[in-house]
């Protein structure tokens, strides 16, 4: 039987991480240190022995350049890869490009942090998560979940967002259990799921 295999990996760091900025559909390339977490990533993804079918990412180097690495470690470069923008980071509006420590001075951390971890209170001009799941979820559900149903052995390669819009359905998280959720950089998370889609077992690649 197939294993109905599912990895989702956020980008290394990227140079926006490292600058402190609000980064959201804004395109920084990732650093060094960026580059290293990916390779690291797919060197671990080797080390578990697995080998993809296909693979999704959005439409931001970011996430792009992360999967080439990955894919560059595994051996798989030529591996059938298609990007659209429904993986794309949550569209952080008027905030993209703001530092957020003086976003945390300006506006206070409370509603900082309402902005960057609440379930459905958009920043200004942007997306909540709520707003991320809405475009997130059906794609997933459409194209990436039927072939891994079918056996196809899958990697997505995005955001910290839009994959937490996703491990809030696959875990199964309440609006409030997703608010402390944070994906480190570069960290492969291993989902085997049921033929109905649930999850049978989940493996973080941390540390
Ligand atoms: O700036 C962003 O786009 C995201 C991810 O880096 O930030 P946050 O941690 O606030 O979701």
């Amino acid at each position: 039987m197939s294993e109905r295999l599912l990895v989702l990996v956020r980008h290394g760091q990227s140079e926006w991480n490292l600058k402190n900025l609000f980064t959201g559909w804004k395109d920084p390339d990732l650093t060094e240190l960026g580059v290293k977490e990916a390779s690291e990533a797919g060197r671990k993804l080797k080390a578990q022995g697995l080998v993809f079918d296909v693979a999704y990412t959005s439409v931001l180097t970011r996430a792009q350049h992360t999967l080439d690495l990955i894919l560059g470690e595994l051996d798989q470069k030529g591996l059938s890869t298609t990007k659209n923008l429904a993986l794309n980071e949550r569209d952080y509006g008027d905030l993209s490009g703001l530092n957020k420590d003086d976003a945390r001075k300006k506006w206070g951390e409370d509603q900082v942090l309402i902005w960057r971890r609440s379930y459905d209170v958009p920043p200004p001009g942007g997306e909540s998560l709520k707003d991320t799941l809405a475009r997130a979820l059906p794609y997933y559900v459409q194209e990436i979940l039927p072939g891994v149903l079918n056996g196809k052995r899958t990697l997505v390669a995005a955001h910290g967002n839009s994959l937490r819009a996703l491990i809030m359905v696959l875990e199964k998280l309440s609006p409030e259990g997703i608010l402390k959720r944070e994906l480190a950089t570069g960290v492969p998370i291993i989902y085997r799921l049921n033929a109905d889609s649930t999850v049978t077992s989940k493996l973080d690649l941390a540390g």
